[in-house]
């Protein structure tokens, strides 16, 4: 089975992903079922699928037309938002242009976020993960923006409301994270298309759609717009368990930010993408054409840092956590960097991944990193 009601509790080694019923939050009778459900996936998956999500379909809709038109431009005005241009990571990257785990990702994407200016010159650099988007122009994809700041904002609104049931799942007051955000708080939404694999062959063979990695804000939504497999996420024995799309449903998981503030009792899951031909393929053999998938990062005060949230947790919840290591922990190098601000480690962590934004907007920064990569592994 590859996914269960949560009926039961999982473990850290679950071999499926429970899904949880946003509806259950309405009536006090079964808001109570939805908080443990939520409660065993926060400390032991990390992942779930989330159903009746307060985003109407309308909007995900015209919001997936949109996008599905942004990739048909041609690539001379796709790179007139090249994200190089942009010192807040936002805009487009081409096919290969993002690495993960140390190898390029086979997906070609666009990072928008909620609108913000940039910061100011006083202010520490890494803030600059914060700023203005490059949009699209507005003749070559009519409406565009607005379906897309339209979904966005249905999704900011969904992440205030989780925030608070994590705060009453972890038996918290229902505003005990409410310190961990800046108002406006920016999220991010990244537009990602995976081309079918090339053809096997020697050089071809380990393509990634995106190597394994965890997130890095506080929770992702993520819309599987197509039904192509692909998507997985690792038990702490190291199995991959795969996330096949549940028509209806997002697939939401816990980012690094989460873990660091609850000192890793939420846990982040490291999970991939990988391309397999019969993926691209329907049970008649027929191609389904590219994958899509619109994740949304719910970002956090990039000022926040572990050492000034006060969050007590329970004993009764730590007491819930396993003190199970996973046997491959993906980009490990990361994870000391999250110990000083949230910013800073998010920092490090886009120049790793999009080394020629880094290399034209934080060389110093984008040099330690990829020392520190280095050392990391000659240990
Ligand atoms: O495409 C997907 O299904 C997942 C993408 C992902 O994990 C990411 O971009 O962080
Ligand atoms: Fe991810």
């Amino acid at each position: 089975m590859v996914h269960s009601r949560c009926f039961s509790e999982s473990s850290a080694t679950f071999t499926s992903i429970p899904i949880l019923d946003f509806s259950q939050t309405r009536s006090p009778e079964t808001k109570s079922t939805f908080l443990a459900c939520l409660r065993d996936a926060l400390v032991n998956v990390g992942f779930f699928y989330l159903q009746n999500a307060p985003i109407a379909p309308l909007v995900q809709h015209a919001f997936t037309v949109k996008a599905l038109e942004l990739f048909q431009l041609p690539l001379e005005k796709k790179l007139e938002i090249e994200m190089v241009n942009s010192p807040h990571f936002l805009g487009y990257s081409r096919l290969g242009a993002e690495i993960t785990a140390l190898k390029p990702d086979h997906r070609e994407q666009f990072d928008f976020a909620t609108e913000l200016p940039a910061p100011g010159p006083d202010e520490p650099l890494y803030r600059n993960i914060v700023g203005p988007n490059q949009w699209p122009d507005e003749t070559a994809t009519p409406g565009f923006r607005q379906a897309t700041e339209r979904y966005l904002s249905e999704a900011g609104d969904l992440t205030e409301s989780f925030t608070k049931l994590i705060a009453e799942a972890l038996d918290l007051p229902p505003t005990a994270l409410d310190e961990a955000f800046d108002r406006p708080q920016q999220h991010k939404l990244k537009l990602i298309k995976y081309p079918p694999p090339p053809e096997p062959s020697e050089e071809s063979s380990g393509f990634q759609g995106v190597g394994p990695h965890k997130d890095s804000g506080f929770l992702t939504f993520l819309l599987q717009a197509t039904p192509h497999r692909g998507l997985e996420v690792q038990n702490k024995a190291g199995t991959w368990i795969p996330a096949p799309p549940l028509p209806g449903t997002f697939v939401v998981n816990i980012g690094r930010a989460l873990e660091a503030l609850t000192g890793g009792i939420c846990t982040a899951t490291t999970h991939r993408v990988s391309l397999r031909e019969e993926d691209f393929q329907d049970v008649d053999g027929q191609s389904l054409g590219p994958r899509f998938s619109f994740p949304v990062f719910q970002g956090v005060s990039p000022d926040l840092s572990s050492a000034r949230i006060s969050l007590v947790i329970p004993d009764h919840i730590r007491r819930l956590v396993k003190d199970e290591k996973v046997k491959s922990d993906a980009e490990a190098t990361f994870n000391t960097m999250f110990r000083g601000s949230i910013g800073e480690g998010t920092l490090v962590a886009r120049v790793t991944s999009h080394q020629d934004v880094g290399q034209r907007w934080y060389p110093d920064v984008l040099a330690k990193a990829l020392q520190g990569q280095r050392d990391f592994q000659s240990q």
